[in-house]
């Protein structure tokens, strides 16, 4: 899907901002502080019912506001007919997807419209917690396979009810085995989709990272979270004594990462900054390249800042790349003249510029 239309209203600072995005590349300018992050978080608000930025909705609203709404129209691949998509989100904890005429859930809306978003909190890819990490590889689970939800589902139902018998002490042997049954089954299956997910991405990012940072390799590993020599099941049984002492389960998928080596030493303690940032972004543009191939259909593009932190060959290499993916991008920058320079003029290209919370289009 591609967005034809975009309304924002209760969003931060942005003041009843409409307007027609391009199909391909949308440069938002503005000075700090003008808004040009609150409309990339207002089109994860419509892909997803959330921001980006802060999980607490009361920060996204307009002070004063009691309801966040961002009305689209959404083009699917090769038709010419938008239809209507509307995320609307109140205080009171009331949240309304409508798509076409009828409501979508939250699993339906994040099918529909996937977004891949790139800001400075991006760099956790790298250097933040592992969750971060199972967030991204589940992203591409989830994306890559229907299946992949319900193992999701059932493999956290079971962690929850071991940490719960774990937890209170008295642990009923009979029960404690149903639940490492499941722990097991759906662990297996889940770390077997994860790890072709990954399988599969490593070189969509070896490709990009190379198109963008030439000469640093960096190396990807998928680490399931336990000693994957032995079975889920062998390790249940040895930690059972510990994890009985600890009061939760010890190593599992719960515990699932990534690894960033270059030339065998953690990437995060050798990269530049400006490197981290093209990791990173190979990273979710390898993700979001991999979600074409695998489903035939665009991931929209949300880049923050796109020039912060690199020199003007890699704005320019970044540029091209996002170019020739063929995909919808929405990229903000404080001076436009750093950006506008690299589309070739076959390039649906619009140019808007934020002022305090108002938006307006600008001349190519
Ligand atoms: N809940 C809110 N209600 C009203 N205004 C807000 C709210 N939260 C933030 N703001 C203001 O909205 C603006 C949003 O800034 P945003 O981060 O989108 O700016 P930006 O153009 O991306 O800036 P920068 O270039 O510094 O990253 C800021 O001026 C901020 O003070």
């Amino acid at each position: 899907m591609s967005i034809s239309h975009l309304k924002i209203s209760g969003i931060r600072n942005l003041q009843a901002v409409e307007f027609p995005p391009a199909s391909r590349i949308n440069i938002i300018s503005g000075q700090n502080g003008s808004g040009k992050t609150s409309v990339l978080e207002a089109i994860h608000f419509l892909s997803s019912t959330r921001s980006f930025r802060t999980s607490e909705l009361r920060h996204v609203l307009t002070q004063g506001q009691e309801a966040a709404l961002v009305f689209s129209r959404v083009l699917a691949p090769g038709s010419t007919q938008p239809l209507p998509l509307g995320v609307e989100r109140r205080l009171n904890g009331d949240v309304r997807v409508r798509f076409d005429g009828r409501s979508l859930d939250a699993a339906e809306l994040a099918s529909l419209l996937p977004v891949q978003v790139l800001y400075s909190g991006t760099f956790e890819l790298l250097d933040g917690s592992p969750s971060i990490r199972r967030q991204f590889v589940d992203w591409g689970g989830f994306h890559a396979d229907t299946q992949f939800i319900q193992l999701w589902r059932g493999f956290r139902r079971a962690l929850k009810q071991r940490n719960s018998l774990l937890k209170y002490g008295k642990i009923d042997r009979f029960q404690m085995q149903v639940w490492d049954r499941e722990f097991v089954a759906y662990g297996t299956q889940l770390t077997a989709h994860r790890r072709a997910y990954i399988d599969a991405l490593v070189p969509q990012f070896e490709r990009i990272l190379k198109v963008l940072l030439g000469d640093v390799s960096i190396e990807l590993k998928f680490y399931p979270g336990w000693d994957s020599k032995r079975s889920l099941e062998e390790v249940l049984l040895d930690q059972f004594e510990r994890e009985a002492a600890q009061g939760f389960t010890l190593t599992g998928p719960q515990r699932a990462d990534l690894r960033f080596r270059w030339d065998g030493v953690n990437a995060a303690e050798r990269l530049s900054r400006g490197q981290k940032k093209l990791v990173v972004s190979a990273l979710r543009l390898a993700q979001g390249q991999l979600y074409r191939l695998q489903s035939q259909r665009p991931c929209i593009y949300l880049i923050d800042d796109l020039p912060s932190e690199l020199d003007e060959p890699h704005v320019r290499l970044f540029c091209q790349f996002l170019e020739q993916s063929h995909d919808q991008c929405f990229i903000t920058c404080v001076d436009p003249d750093t950006l506008t320079e690299f589309w070739s003029p076959d390039t649906d290209l619009a140019l808007f510029h934020l002022d305090a919370g108002h938006l307006t289009c600008r001349q190519r």
